[in-house]
């Protein structure tokens, strides 16, 4: 499934019954979103630390997952996520960081 789909169908969630969709349940609880993006965020941290790449590539999904539910609890859309990341296409990391 792409990220846009994804994100499409998270948005979708949001007009359904919290007790019938994970999804429903997070955007409904925004601190709640935040705290399951951050549980999954250190479960990817230990499973690249033990370098299982299966293990590594589920806990990544479980991440992206949770990382466009929690934004989206906040009104923040994958549109906006790229248009970010768009502005940042012609300007290094190592550049950016040397001039703040
Ligand atoms: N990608 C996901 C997705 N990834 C993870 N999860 C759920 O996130 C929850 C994580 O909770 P837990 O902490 O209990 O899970 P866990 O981290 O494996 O738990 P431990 O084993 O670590 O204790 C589980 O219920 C997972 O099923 C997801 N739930 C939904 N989606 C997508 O969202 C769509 C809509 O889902 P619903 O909103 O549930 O209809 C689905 O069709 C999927 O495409």
């Amino acid at each position: 499934m792409s990220l846009k789909d994804l994100a499409n169908t998270i948005a979708d969630r949001a007009n359904t019954d919290p007790s019938e969709s994970w999804t429903a349940k997070l955007l409904a609880n925004p601190d709640k979103a935040a705290e399951k993006f951050g549980e999954e965020a250190v479960e990817a941290i230990i499973e690249a630390t033990k370098g299982d790449k299966t293990r590594l590539t589920s806990e990544a999904a479980d991440v992206m997952y949770h990382l466009l539910v929690m934004c989206a609890a906040h009104g923040v859309t994958l549109n906006d996520i790229e248009a970010e990341l768009a502005k940042r296409t012609n300007q290094s990391g190592l550049a950016e960081k040397a001039s703040r």
